[in-house]
């Protein structure tokens, strides 16, 4: 754009990703970056879903910034306290100015000539910007199912990440159709509530006590008066988290312990003989994502409660039809449905050398070096990208991308080039690896359940196969001998 001013940084995304990339700039000197956010708020996830019981499954302590350490009431966040906790660190580190609230990026187009991104947004703008770091999520894009007759529901309906607040659900006639992590912390939020609650269940998870609690004011005050013996938990919390990530190899022994803890937890938590059978899942542990809840079997008890083991078929103007054919009526329909995590960078458009699309680039296969970089896309990181889902706490993953992206920018501002680009032999190494390990994982395609980690012709393009210390040694080493700089 001849003429117009040349910004460093778009930060696309204003949730944890773009907060730790916004914040690992600034620590490497770099302050000449935007943040685009489409929302009127920072922290993206934690921001969208505001159902009722909405919190974190893994504790707070690891699902917190190394650089932002929290005085955290509870082992486990809730959705309030993580929101509170995005505002804060934005407000510590002092993003707020740096931030476009309420403006969507709708393309970024790499030009040659001039070796930068043109970046258009729904206000109308064009700007250019050398570099540009998608922060735009894996769990952003709601999945909406299309079963014949949604339109004709007489009643209300809406996905879990898009709550309606103005709706009163006391004396209600509730389905909620779907048992993943979302579900099994709304049922038993609204359950004492409601009139009647009916929970459908295509296909159960393999549920595990989730041992939420608050810490205790000793606990607490220790913790701040010695920040060392937080960092300690911090580290012993990934070291424990090693231990489960065994349990993803199918022939193990830790795989045959998950399972028998869970199975232990449907025997004592349920009382229903029917109900048991109904939840008990027939593929291996690990195979769809792990649920963690301790309250959502014991509401499974409730006389206002059922559980229908049945996957929706159709929806009609009085309720939904099961599989089974038998229509439920219901006054709000909650479709616990999930997200398009397959589709990445479905947000925007993303035009790399030569004009080209990076779906096209992608076809059925999303993939990137070390889920963050992409041939033929310089300057151009993402966050949260494909085979990058796992490794214990997300916040540690982004904050390892964020890392990447920001070594990258500052050695080419160091070298006075123009541009990082990756081998393309790199990334098809790292595919290559990627695929191995997941080969021997429990959440393989012919594992036997549904999950969303697998695009239409089955490869597994969400799931990092390792642990979170892997995937930091890979990333600080690795992109030395796959980035080049010119
Ligand atoms: C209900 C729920 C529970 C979860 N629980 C856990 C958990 O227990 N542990 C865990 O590790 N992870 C969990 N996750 C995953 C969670 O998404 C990540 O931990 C983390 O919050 C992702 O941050 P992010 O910034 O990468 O993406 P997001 O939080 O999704 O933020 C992306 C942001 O990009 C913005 N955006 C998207 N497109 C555009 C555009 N074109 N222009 C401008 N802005 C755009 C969105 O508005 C959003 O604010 C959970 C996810 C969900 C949905």
């Amino acid at each position: 754009m001849p003429g117009s001013t040349i910004g460093g940084v778009a930060i696309i995304g204003g949730g944890f990703g773009g907060i730790a990339a916004a914040v690992k700039l600034l620590k490497a000197g770099i302050d000449d970056f935007v943040v685009f956010e489409q929302s009127p708020a920072p922290g993206g996830t934690w921001w969208d879903n505001r159902y009722p019981g909405c919190e974190v499954d893994i504790p707070s302590h690891a699902y917190s910034f190394s650089f932002a350490p929290r005085d955290w009431p509870r082992t486990h966040a809730t959705q309030p306290e993580l929101r509170d906790y995005a505002e804060s660190v934005v407000e510590e580190f002092g993003l707020r100015p740096r931030f476009r609230f309420g403006v969507r990026v709708e393309s970024v187009t790499w030009e040659e000539e001039t070796g930068c991104y043109r970046v258009r947004t729904s206000d109308g703008a064009e700007e250019a910007y050398r570099f540009v770091i998608s922060a735009v999520g894996l769990l952003n894009v709601p999945r909406y199912p299309a079963w014949p007759g949604m339109d004709t529901f007489e009643g209300v309906s809406f996905h879990t990440s898009r709550w309606d607040e103005e709706v009163d659900l006391t004396g209600k006639r509730v389905a909620v159709v779907g048992t993943g992590s979302t579900a099994v912390q709304i049922v038993p939020a609204i359950a004492p509530q409601v009139e009647r609650l009916q929970v459908f269940q295509r296909e159960p998870g393999w549920v595990e006590p989730k041992g939420e609690r608050a810490f205790t004011p000793a606990e607490r005050a220790r913790f701040r008066r010695f920040p060392a013996l937080r960092r300690l938990y911090r580290f012993k919390l990934f070291l424990q988290s090693g231990r489960r990530f065994k349990a993803y190899d199918l022939g193990g022994r830790e795989q045959r312990r998950m399972r028998d803890l869970c199975l232990r937890y449907i025997a004592t938590a349920i009382d229903d003989p029917a109900v048991r059978a109904a939840v008990t899942p027939s593929y291996p542990w690990g195979c769809k994502r792990p649920i963690f809840a301790s309250s959502f079997y014991p509401t499974l008890n409730r006389p206002n409660v059922e559980l229908v083991p049945q996957a929706i078929k159709e929806v009609t103007p009085k309720g939904v039809v099961d599989d089974l054919g038998v229509e439920h009526e219901a006054d709000v329909l909650i479709l616990s449905t999930g997200f398009q995590p397959t589709r990445f960078l479905s947000q925007f458009t993303v035009t790399g050398r030569d004009g080209t699309d990076i779906q096209d680039f992608w076809g059925d296969r999303p993939r990137a070096f070390l889920g963050v970089t992409v041939p033929g896309f310089p300057n151009f990181f993402i966050l949260y990208g494909p085979n990058t889902n796992g490794g214990f706490s997300i916040i540690a993953q982004l904050e390892r991308q964020a890392e990447v992206a920001v070594r990258a920018i500052r050695t080419v501002l160091r070298k006075r080039v123009q541009r990082v680009d990756t081998h393309p032999s790199a990334l098809e190494r790292h595919v290559r690896w990627v695929d191995r390990q997941l080969a021997k994982h429990a959440s393989a395609m012919d594992a036997g359940c549904h999950n969303y980690y697998h695009s239409p012709s089955g490869a597994n393009v969400t799931q990092w196969p390792r642990t979170h210390f892997v995937y930091y040694v890979l990333c600080r080493t690795q992109p030395r001998s796959a980035l080049s700089y010119r």
